[in-house]
């Protein structure tokens, strides 16, 4: 009998719902080529969560989440709530159900499409063989850390602490390690070292956990070098490990090497093979409703979740497979678009990866 897998749908704001929907539909077609069964079962969570039951984040969805084997997610957020108190924000769900899930992992990979090369402002040969992996601490650092108001000196002040503890770093910094082992062997710690003692920390951490992957040859880089470096050389990048605001802010940066965020893929693990997989863009207030944002991140979460929680390789790599063969074919959201005029809209472009997937 085929093993059923549950796996809990949370749309989200803006665009996050119809990026899903589209990511859903894949996920039923692969039902039928690889004979595998899912069963959704759909929460509310961020601002429309906020709306319908006061809360980003509700006990039901979290239990939904922890029934299921993994969890399908949208984006979060929007001007709507952007002035609400921190409970009431719904970015405080996104990080409370990262924490409450145990998910501190989070993978992004930035794989540069040669046909998409002219959707970059970067020049082909310095994206050329560009295929490279965030590796983002997810439950710790400055997002996290005690947050306040206080009166000062030249009138109010804000305080947003950073704190990582020895065991935080130790576990993503082994998983790193233990990725860029299966890839090319290149791991680049990133870090602010010379001024931060949290990143003090992590650069020991690092260099003790070393000597055990002397296989793989590492690199420190500080974060603003970093960020210069990935437009200058990222095919020199293979895995990329640091802690929870730098990844943030360094693989947003990346998307734009692939073309735009809207490619961008992501998973959330913990200790298990539970997951949580997400596309790395936000609710896009600025396009939501207008049926044009880009599937593909979505749908290669979809191909992360198949690998990495449920080894369901082969339908993973059909999904990836037909992903090239749909753009290969010069099939564009506007995001990628080099002629806009010819865009696909968000269901015409799940429609055709849809139609592309074989076995
Ligand atoms: N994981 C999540 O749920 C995240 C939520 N956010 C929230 O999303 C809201 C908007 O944040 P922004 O800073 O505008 O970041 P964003 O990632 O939502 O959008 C940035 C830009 O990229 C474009 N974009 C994003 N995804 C796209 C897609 N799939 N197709 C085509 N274009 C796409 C948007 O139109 C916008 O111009 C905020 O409330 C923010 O807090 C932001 C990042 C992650
Ligand atoms: C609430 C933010 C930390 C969301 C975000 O930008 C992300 O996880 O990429
Ligand atoms: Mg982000």
């Amino acid at each position: 009998m085929t093993d059923v897998k549950k796996i809990a749908v949370l749309g989200g704001d803006g665009i996050g719902p119809e990026v899903v929907g589209e990511a859903i539909k894949v996920m039923k077609k692969t039902e039928e080529l690889f004979g595998l069964k899912f069963e959704f079962e759909h929460g509310l969570f961020g601002g429309i969560a906020i709306d319908e039951k006061g809360t980003p984040l509700p006990q039901e969805t979290l239990d939904i989440c922890q029934r299921a084997d993994a969890v399908l997610l949208g984006a979060v957020g929007g001007p709507k709530w952007d002035n609400n108190s921190k409970e009431l924000r719904p970015e405080t769900g996104l990080l409370g159900i990262r924490k409450a899930l145990g998910l501190f992992s989070n993978i992004r990979p930035a794989t540069v499409f040669d046909c998409l090369m002219d959707a970059s402002t970067l020049k082909p040969e310095v994206l050329e063989g560009t295929d490279l992996i965030v590796v983002r601490e997810l439950t710790g650092g400055i997002y996290f850390g005690e947050k306040f108001r206080r009166d000062g000196e030249h009138g109010q002040e804000a305080v947003d602490t950073c704190v990582y503890n020895v065991s935080e770093v130790e576990r993503i910094v082994r998983q790193a390690f233990e990725i860029a082992q299966k890839r090319s062997k290149r791991l680049a710690s990133v870090d602010k070292a010379n001024v931060l003692e949290t990143s003090r920390l992590w650069r020991e951490v690092v260099n003790r956990i070393a000597p055990e992957y002397p296989d793989v040859e590492l690199e420190h880089v500080l974060v603003d070098n970093c960020a210069m470096q990935l437009l200058r050389r990222p095919s020199s990048f293979d895995v990329i490990v640091t802690e929870n605001m730098f990844g943030d802010i360094l693989s947003d940066e990346a998307a734009m090497l692939t073309g735009s965020i809207g490619m961008l893929s992501s998973a959330s693990l913990g200790e298990g093979s539970f997951g949580l997989y997400e596309p790395v863009h936000g609710s896009a207030p600025d396009i939501a409703g207008q049926g044009i944002s880009n599937p593909i991140a979505t749908i290669l979460s979809v191909a992360l979740m198949y690998r990495l929680t449920f080894g369901y390789e082969e339908a993973a790599q059909a999904i990836e497979n037909a992903v090239k063969s749909v753009l290969d074919a010069g099939h564009r959201t506007g995001d990628i678009a080099v002629d806009k005029s010819k865009a696909l809209g968000t269901e015409a472009m799940g429609e055709r990866i849809v139609a592309a997937l074989s076995k």
